[in-house]
């Protein structure tokens, strides 16, 4: 049986995204319409969750009083509502079920998508050695990771069934190859530090790449 959510844990969610949601904004990291957030609200078990999420086709550099939709697991709204969800939301269903993460951030930035380009084919971005790592947890010497990358179907729900065999243990994030990250974390704050150090890695990828071409 799902939980009520009270209007305090609703409010709370809709503040936290609104305030995050002004961050990457203020980057640029919205171009286009582009990007969708999501937190998840209250109880979780992998069977059922509920989790706030931006409304989808909608302006992310600016804030409105219609920005955000409840969902449940399966993506369909939980409160009667005129928004529609993010298109992806079932990529955010997907990897709340498999990681039982708390928020997770999607944006398209030009070193995400030409990084992700690059090594498009190999399916999964290399990175070694870069201090940077640390901000994932990975804290052992001269660290070496694989981010996934992901073919960009123009069907979600068939890139959504790619998701649960492309996450892995110790890498909050996949990319969708020319499209942008899904970085996550057990909160906002952890899931911005994330983001914060994937993007970082990738323009040091990109930029290593043009420097030893
Ligand atoms: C309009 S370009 C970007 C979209 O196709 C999509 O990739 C995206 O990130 C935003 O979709 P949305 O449905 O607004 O959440
Ligand atoms: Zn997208």
């Amino acid at each position: 049986m799902r939980t009520e959510l009270t209007l305090e844990q609703k409010q709370q969610a809709y503040t936290e995204l609104s305030d995050i949601k002004a961050n990457l904004a203020a980057r640029g990291w919205f171009p286009g319409t582009s990007g969708n957030l999501s937190v998840r609200v209250g109880e979780f078990t992998p069977e059922q969750f509920t989790f706030a999420v931006t409304a989808s086709g909608k302006d992310k550099s600016v804030r409105s009083p219609e920005d955000f939709l409840l969902v449940n697991e399966k993506g369909t709204a939980v409160e009667a509502t005129k928004l529609k969800p993010s298109a992806e939301t079932l990529i955010h269903c997907e990897i709340y079920k498999h990681t039982g993460a708390g928020a997770i951030l999607h944006v398209h930035t030009m070193f995400n998508n030409l990084v992700s380009e690059l090594y498009g084919e190999q399916g999964f971005i290399p990175v070694q050695g870069v201090e940077l790592i640390k901000a994932l947890n990975i804290w052992e010497e001269d660290a070496r990771i694989e981010i996934p990358v992901l073919p960009n179907y123009a069907d979600i729900p068939r890139i959504a069934e790619l998701v649960p065999g492309a996450i892995a243990a110790r890498i909050p994030g996949i990319v969708l190859r020319n499209h942008g990250i899904y970085a996550w974390g057990a909160n906002v704050f952890e899931a911005k530090r994330h983001l914060e150090a994937f993007e970082f890695l990738f323009e040091y990828v990109y930029r290593w790449h043009l420097l030893t071409k």
